[in-house]
């Protein structure tokens, strides 16, 4: 099987990502988890872009041992030098040599003819050899430059002694067969082509960095360029992440292997997303939050009977611990029923099912069911409570500068229907006095609080009420992702709290209230 080189730049492109700001010492703390994540060559900067990039570069390059460091340099003495500079101490250095070959970055940008293009690259390729034994060099923007053109040029880097000649699409424009036949047109035209490794350096401006990395494997390339999590300029370069998995989980199909410690991955995702403020996307490839999470029921059903029905790879193998199971409304009762037994609840199909449709209500007002939102509504259930009065609905009106009102409709004994409407000091207090107008009840509210269930905006929040008439006291419980329900609910939880003690002791004692 073929080994495939892994060129990280993170460091580099990736710190090119609009926003992002490596200091030294978060590019050391980067550099060590990319070392332990096992890349080949690792390139750490740009040492001509600062004298703080160029720091950073040799304070990575005298921290890891085990990865080639490389520092990146236009094609003039100067960047050499600053990178000549910036490799001090390292173990394995490389210097990394561009110039743009197509015709749009000659005509506009750097103002050259073809020959100029040639003789910069060329004696800035003579220049560096007298102090670099091992040299990349790279076409920037080969992608759109002519395929005589960009042999020419491969043939003269080949001469100048690199040993690295990279073909980047810079502008991430070409799609995967035409990015793949590049790299079959110079493997089969140029001269002596053998004697270097030819690197694929891709950009994901239309989506297709991992396809198109992918094809120039299959063509020939050697080496892969790409970065952490995909960060990079503009839409940001290959995700090293992708291209390690793809070709582990379809080996036969690829017959070609990366040295990388796949358990790595997770972790060298999270460490590049904390110290780049880069948020990865939940539904990015591999390393996303939901790469490994499965909320409808027909998908949980099948990997509760055999994970591979929906899963390609392990979680396991990138260093997770394991799938998660969503509950949320497009859960089924598989699901469900897994879920109470690992909250340690065990049902019967009836009461199972009553739980799951109180779960579906909530599922339909909050995106994700949390463990404790799922304790609070079994919790809830469990109690059995008998209702003289219930509260079917609830309107509120509020206005900073207008006295808050509340209507109730409230169903007592099951039949009888009663709608009231009241003022208050807030909001909760209007509700309140609509209900006592409703019940009829008089009590006093000793105590009152309120706390969120889970976490986020649209968390579930329990209210606790404690209400007292005559010397008897009662505690009520309300659920709701609307805290203005969970009072209401609380507080005729408590009244029928308080109805259920009294009949008990006028039973028993003859209490008089
Ligand atoms: C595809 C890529 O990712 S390439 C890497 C891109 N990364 C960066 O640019 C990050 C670091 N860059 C920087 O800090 C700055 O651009 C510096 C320090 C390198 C240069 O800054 P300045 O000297 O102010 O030049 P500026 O960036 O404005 O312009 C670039 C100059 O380099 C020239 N140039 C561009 N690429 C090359 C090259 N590979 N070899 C030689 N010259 C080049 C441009 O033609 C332009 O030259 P001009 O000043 O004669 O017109
Ligand atoms: C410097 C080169 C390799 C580059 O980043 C590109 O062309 O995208
Ligand atoms: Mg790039």
């Amino acid at each position: 099987m073929r080994k495939i080189y892994i060129f990280d730049t993170t460091l580099r492109d990736g710190e090119q990502s609009p926003g992002v700001n490596l200091n030294t010492r978060e590019k050391v703390e980067i550099a060590y988890q990319l070392e332990k994540l096992g890349i080949d060559r690792m390139e750490a900067g740009f040492p001509a872009a600062s004298p703080g990039d160029l720091a950073a570069v040799n304070a990575v390059a005298r921290a890891v041992k085990n990865v080639s460091v490389i520092g990146l340099s236009r094609s003039r003495e100067t960047d050499i030098d600053a990178v000549r500079e910036a490799l001090k101490g390292a173990q394995d250095p490389c210097i990394h040599i561009f110039l743009a070959t197509s015709p749009i970055h000659r005509k506009h940008k750097l103002r050259m003819e073809k020959a100029q293009v040639l003789e910069t690259a060329q004696s800035a390729l003579r220049y560096a050899s007298k102090y670099f034994s091992k040299i990349e060099f790279s076409l920037e923007d080969a992608g759109r430059t002519e395929y005589d053109f960009m042999a020419e040029m491969v043939g003269m880097a080949i001469k100048e002694g690199a040993s690295v000649v990279n073909i980047p699409d810079t502008v991430g424009y070409l799609n995967p067969s035409e990015y793949g036949a590049i790299f079959k047109f110079l493997k089969e035209n140029v001269p002596d082509i053998e004697k270097v490794q030819l690197s694929a350096h891709c950009h994901n401006d239309l989506g297709m960095a991992t396809a198109n990395t992918l094809a120039a494997i299959q063509n020939g390339a050697d080496q892969i360029e790409g970065t952490i999590n995909g960060i990079g300029e503009r839409a940001g370069n290959t995700a090293i992440e992708e291209i390690a998995m793809a070709l582990a989980t379809r080996e036969p199909f690829f017959n070609a292997t990366t040295s990388l410690r796949l358990t790595e991955i997770a972790r060298t995702s999270r460490l590049v997303s904390k110290l780049t403020g880069m948020v990865v996307p939940g539904n990015k490839a591999i390393v996303g939050a939901n790469a490994f999470a499965h909320e409808s029921g027909i998908h949980q059903d099948g990997m509760l009977k055999e994970k591979t029905t929906y899963e390609i790879m392990t979680p396991e193998s990138i260093g997770l611990k394991e799938s998660k199971l969503v509950l949320g409304k497009h859960s089924g009762r598989h699901a469900f029923r897994e879920k109470l037994i690992d909250l340690g609840f065990e049902m019967d199909d009836e009461p199972l099912n009553e739980a799951f449709a109180k779960f579906k209500d909530l599922a339909d007002k909050k995106k994700e069911v949390s463990d404790d939102d799922l304790l609070a509504l079994l919790e809830e259930k469990l109690v059995d409570t008998i209702e003289v009065f219930k509260l079917e609905t609830l309107y509120v009106t509020y206005g900073n500068e207008s006295v808050p009102t509340a209507k109730v409709r409230i169903v007592k004994e099951q039949d009888q229907v009663i709608v009231e409407e009241a003022e208050g000091n807030g909001s909760v207090d209007a509700i309140y006095n609509a209900i006592d107008k409703a019940t009829q009840e008089e009590v006093t509210l000793s105590d009152y609080s309120i706390k969120s269930v889970s976490h986020g905006k649209d968390a579930l929040g329990e209210v606790h009420v404690l209400l007292t008439q005559n010397d008897v006291s009662a505690q009520g419980r309300g659920l709701s992702t609307d805290i203005l329900e969970a009072s209401a609910r609380a507080y005729v939880d408590a009244i029928n709290q308080l109805l259920e003690k009294r009949k008990t002791f006028s039973n028993r004692e003859n209490v008089n209230f």
